[in-house]
């Protein structure tokens, strides 16, 4: 039962944690090595008691952090699924309506062309269908089960 409810307040802390919203421009005010926080994949991490035993240095942490986004960052070193896991014992919320770095600069190219051309800011999808392609192949394959098979075992 001791192990159950530990586990059950593990979760808890952690979801509790990922609730408390916090902005952007909030993170930029703890980027000193006695209060630094980090943003990654929208989720904002206290990493001030860490920054002695990251063992990628903690100059690397404080540039991460005052950048305002870490996320860039953090995925080009390709931290391994252990870094990824110590993470979340930093986690001390998320921020909303978090937009990633590359997507926002997508999204604000498609808008900026949209805007020129006048064209839909979502582009159509690929027409390609393959359920009509499947259909024909299964009928064919269903007829030549049901009558070249069958006549060959007369
Ligand atoms: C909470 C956030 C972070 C955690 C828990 C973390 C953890 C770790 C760990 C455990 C390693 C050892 C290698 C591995 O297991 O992948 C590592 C290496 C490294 N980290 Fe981080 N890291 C964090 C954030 C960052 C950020 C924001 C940067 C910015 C560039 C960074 C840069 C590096 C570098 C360059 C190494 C390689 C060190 C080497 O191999 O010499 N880390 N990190």
């Amino acid at each position: 039962l001791s192990l159950f409810s530990k586990l059950r307040t593990l979760i808890c802390e952690d979801i509790m944690a990922e609730a408390k919203k916090f902005s952007a421009s909030d993170v930029l005010l703890h980027t000193t090595r006695d209060d630094c926080w980090l943003l990654i994949r929208g989720k904002v991490y206290d990493v001030t008691k860490f920054l002695d035993d990251h063992p990628g240095g903690e100059e690397v942490i404080l540039q991460a952090s005052a950048s305002g986004d870490a996320t860039d960052a953090f995925e080009t070193v390709g931290h391994s699924s252990s870094a990824e896991t110590m993470m979340e014992g930093y986690l001390i919320g998320s921020v909303d309506g978090y937009v990633a770095p590359n997507m926002a600069a997508e999204s604000a190219s498609r808008d900026s062309s949209s805007v020129k051309t006048n064209q839909p800011a979502v582009p159509p999808t690929s027409s390609f269908n393959p359920l009509p392609l499947l259909v024909i192949v299964l009928a064919v394959a269903a007829w030549y089960y049901f009558t070249v098979l069958s006549k060959n075992k007369e």
